[in-house]
């Protein structure tokens, strides 16, 4: 059954929880009284879907209905997650959870974006505290999939596992934070870094873009992939952290930094910052600023993800866990679906469309399918043995373009022996896209020359090839390059 999030506050965070739960296929009801809340709504949830089903090598669940209500009362309705994404007051918000808990279900889980208020400052007078718990999300909230999930002493420990099992099923990293503490932990250590680069531009030291230099082309990259610690422990060579801290423990207590003092933010130091923003960025739109970040991201997320590391192992069990184990169909009366995806923003080049390698990895994607449907699994192939592709023969049929969700059909030519003879049908809807033709000998690991696979491969490939013998004969099978004339 589809699921309901209720958003209270669809400003910049609330439009990207929104995004998130939406297109995971939940259902989302939005409460914002500003008149423009649908329209910016509408902008971040259409970057979201350029940006956030390209990410994922499986088909994300069908999106869910977006709906905007007059009344807290009215959004809340059905709802099992709602996400408080208001201003950082703390009597507004406060003020959120008074009403919304007279009209919402008792077991429902209410999550705060707040950046600073710790858990049992926003329980305040609630009705049921327990029901409360922080959920601080990161911009943008539908591809940054940390949140700090900090419950109070009065949050109810089934809330937080809720919590943890709800965010991790859209995709999320829920961070448990056991202590509750102002702005808790990211916030903390990226006020450090926001108060001294302050200090440099009020000095005059840098302006806003040498700052920003100074983060993206260094320690920024390393902070995508490692953090700090594991950074640092890299830095002390091979005598690691204790050497590090050795090295450079001291520097702590020399003036690097301006520790807790913050500059005076008067209107002088607040033009310069603006004026610099403006000179550095100024020339994009908001909306075309976010898109670069987005393309980017994307782009980092997906690196991440060929290293299965980090936010990109996330990803990779995500998508584990959307596709299930892989079984053979009952039915092997029509060709398999292999393929089933968006076409991320980086498969894109110089013409507007997918590039003619990305064809190749889509295929090479389906044959893996196949591969693993008839029992190549990493068990076999730790085992000693794979599959090689020996030739192949790619037709490109129609463009496509960022987005489009394609499918891949595969009819199986032939399975017999060493040899699995694949013919790949890539479409979107009833276009289709391009066709693949592949020979694939199966091979010893270990001398890299042919050999049998294991009789249960032999005998699942044969049982498919045998049902697709009686499909027609694909058009464009054991075609070669064709010159005309
Ligand atoms: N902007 C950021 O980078 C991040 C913000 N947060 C937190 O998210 C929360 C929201 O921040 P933003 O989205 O940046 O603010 P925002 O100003 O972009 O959006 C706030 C939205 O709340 C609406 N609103 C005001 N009163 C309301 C009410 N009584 N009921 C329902 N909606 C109401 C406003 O119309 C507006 O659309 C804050 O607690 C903030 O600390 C968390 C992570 C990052
Ligand atoms: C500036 N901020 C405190 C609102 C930032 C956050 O809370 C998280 C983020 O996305 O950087």
């Amino acid at each position: 059954m589809t699921q309901t999030a209720a958003i209270i506050g669809g400003g910049v965070i609330g439009g990207g929880w929104a995004a998130r739960f939406l297109l995971m296929g939940w259902d989302v009801r939005v409460f914002d009284p500003s008149p423009d809340a649908a329209r910016k709504i509408g902008e971040v949830v259409a970057n979201a879907r350029r940006s956030l089903p390209g990410l994922s090598d499986v088909a994300l669940p069908s999106e869910g209905n977006l709906s905007f209500h007059d009344t807290m009362s009215d959004a809340v309705q059905g709802a099992s997650w709602i996400q408080e994404s208001v201003p950082e007051r703390l009597p507004l918000k406060r003020k959120v959870y008074q009403v919304l808990q007279e009209h919402c279900a008792h077991d429902a889980v209410i999550g705060s974006s707040t950046s600073g208020f710790k858990p049992s400052e926003l329980h305040g007078c609630a009705t049921r505290p327990e029901q409360i718990v922080v959920a601080h999300p990161f911009n943008p909230v539908y591809l940054l999939p940390l949140v700090e999930l900090v419950p109070g002493e009065k949050t109810s420990p089934a809330v937080t596992v809720k919590a943890k099992e709800i965010l991790t099923a859209i995709g999320m990293h829920p961070l448990h934070i056991k202590a509750e503490i102002d702005a808790h932990i990211a916030d903390r250590l990226l006020e450090a870094v926001w108060r001294e680069a302050l200090w440099l531009i009020n000095d005059g030291i840098a302006t806003t873009e040498e700052i920003d230099d100074a983060i993206r082309y260094g320690f920024g990259l390393r902070w995508a992939q490692m953090g700090l610690f594991e950074t640092y422990r890299i830095a002390g060579g091979e005598a690691g952290m204790r050497h590090f801290i050795e090295q450079f423990g001291p520097c702590l207590e020399w003036p690097w930094t301006k520790l807790m003092d913050v500059p005076e933010l008067n209107d002088t130091l607040i033009d310069k910052i603006a004026d610099q923003s403006d000179a550095q960025s100024g020339a994009m739109s908001i909306r075309e600023l976010e898109r670069t970040r987005d393309d980017n991201l994307v782009t980092i997320l997906r690196g991440l993800k060929a290293q299965d590391w980090g936010a990109g192992a996330l990803l990779n069990t995500q998508d584990q866990r959307i596709a299930g184990k892989p079984v053979l169909p009952d039915d092997l009366s029509k060709p398999i679906v292999t393929v089933e995806r968006a076409i991320p923003l980086d498969w894109t080049d110089y013409n507007g469309h997918m590039n003619e390698a990305r064809y190749l990895q889509a295929f090479g994607d389906a044959s893996d399918r196949m591969m693993l449907l008839a029992g190549v699994d990493a068990d076999y192939i730790a085992g000693g043995a794979s599959y090689f592709t020996a030739e192949t023969h790619i037709r490109h049929i129609d463009e496509v373009h960022a987005g489009t969700v394609i499918r891949v059909e595969t009819q199986v030519l032939s399975g017999s022996g060493k040899k699995m003879h694949l013919f790949h049908r890539m479409l979107a809807g009833d276009r289709e896209l391009a066709t693949g033709e592949h020979m694939l000998i199966h091979v010893s690991l270990e001398t890299r020359r042919a050999c049998e696979p294991s009789a249960k491969v032999s005998a699942a490939l044969q049982q498919v090839a045998t049902a697709h013998a009686a499909l027609p004969k694909p058009h464009g099978a054991g075609k070669s390059v064709g010159v005309k004339g």
